[in-house]
């Protein structure tokens, strides 16, 4: 695939900063810094992933963030004792240096509508419901043949709920979350504060999801990076997988360097 960067280098004659201090860093987390796993609670992240990712945020003069669909609380148990800038549940909450600074509220009847969906996985061996309080997510991973039923579930569970909410797809899984809530918001607003502003912005994710953040950096003449080949994708760049990011990411660690450069290496292992 083409690279659709200019090096770093080549930007601005008058930018004398080092690479590293242009870039504003946003991660995925599922797919991206792990691989996907049969069910939530399974993943595994390489003990070597956190502390190069606090070495990373140091070169980056504290520009680096997660952006996930999982609850802050969950990613901070992950990556302990390392504590991130996080836009947790698809930016529905959002920390930054040490303060939650955006937070939505419970969409209304979604605790009625959980015990429904409680319902249908009882009765379906393979459907799994994740109760992230603020979103719900029903997973047909370990069912696939139980897609169609579950997502048109979900479908008229999120239509009975209302405009409150939005039904966000992903692999094997569809989740009702907060209306307002998108991984694109939550970059813009990140990119907004001091340790990120005037920054080139480089999101890296893998799913659905995520391309709300590749369209956001894409406006912000950012970098977006895909995970895997499997569809298609505003990213403009691609890895073939969470070990071709890790690769990346802890050479980067050890070297103290960082350039947009070093995501141009596409489809790698
Ligand atoms: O935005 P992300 O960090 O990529 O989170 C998206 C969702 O990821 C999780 O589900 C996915 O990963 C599971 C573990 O690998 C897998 O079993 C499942 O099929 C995937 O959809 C997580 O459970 C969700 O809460 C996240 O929203």
């Amino acid at each position: 695939m083409t690279t659709l960067i200019e090096p770093i280098s080549a930007r601005s004659a008058s930018d004398t900063a080092p690479a590293a201090q242009q870039l504003a860093l946003f991660l995925d987390f599922d797919g991206t810094l792990v691989e996907i796993a049969p069910s939530p609670e399974d993943v595994k992240l390489d003990r070597r992933v956190a502390p190069a990712l606090a070495a990373l945020r140091g070169t980056l003069g504290g520009a680096l963030a997660l952006v996930s669909g999982r609850p802050i609380a969950f990613l901070d148990a992950m990556l302990a004792p390392h504590r991130f800038d996080i836009a947790g549940l698809h930016g529905a909450q959002i920390r930054l240096d040490g303060e939650l600074h955006a937070q939505s509220a419970q969409p209304g009847s979604l605790r009625e509508a959980l015990r429904d969906l409680v319902r249908f996985a009882n009765s379906h061996v393979g459907i799994l419901v994740e109760d992230k309080r603020v979103s719900v997510a029903l997973h047909w991973r370990l069912a696939p043949s139980l897609q169609d039923e579950a997502l048109a579930l979900m479908r008229r569970t999120a239509a009975r709920i209302g405009p409150g909410v939005r039904l966000q797809e992903g692999k094997s899984v569809a989740e009702i979350v907060p209306a307002n809530a998108s991984k694109g918001h939550a970059i813009a607003w990140l990119m907004a504060k001091p340790a990120y502003a005037g920054r080139r912005p480089v999101f890296i994710g893998d799913d659905i999801t995520d391309e709300d953040g590749f369209a956001a950096v894409n406006a912000m003449g950012g970098l977006s990076v895909r995970i895997g080949a499997d569809r298609e994708s505003q990213a403009g760049l691609r890895l073939a997988s969470p070990t071709a990011l890790r690769h990346i990411l802890l050479e980067a660690a050890e070297s103290g360097h960082l350039s947009a450069d070093d995501f141009a290496r596409t489809n790698q292992d």
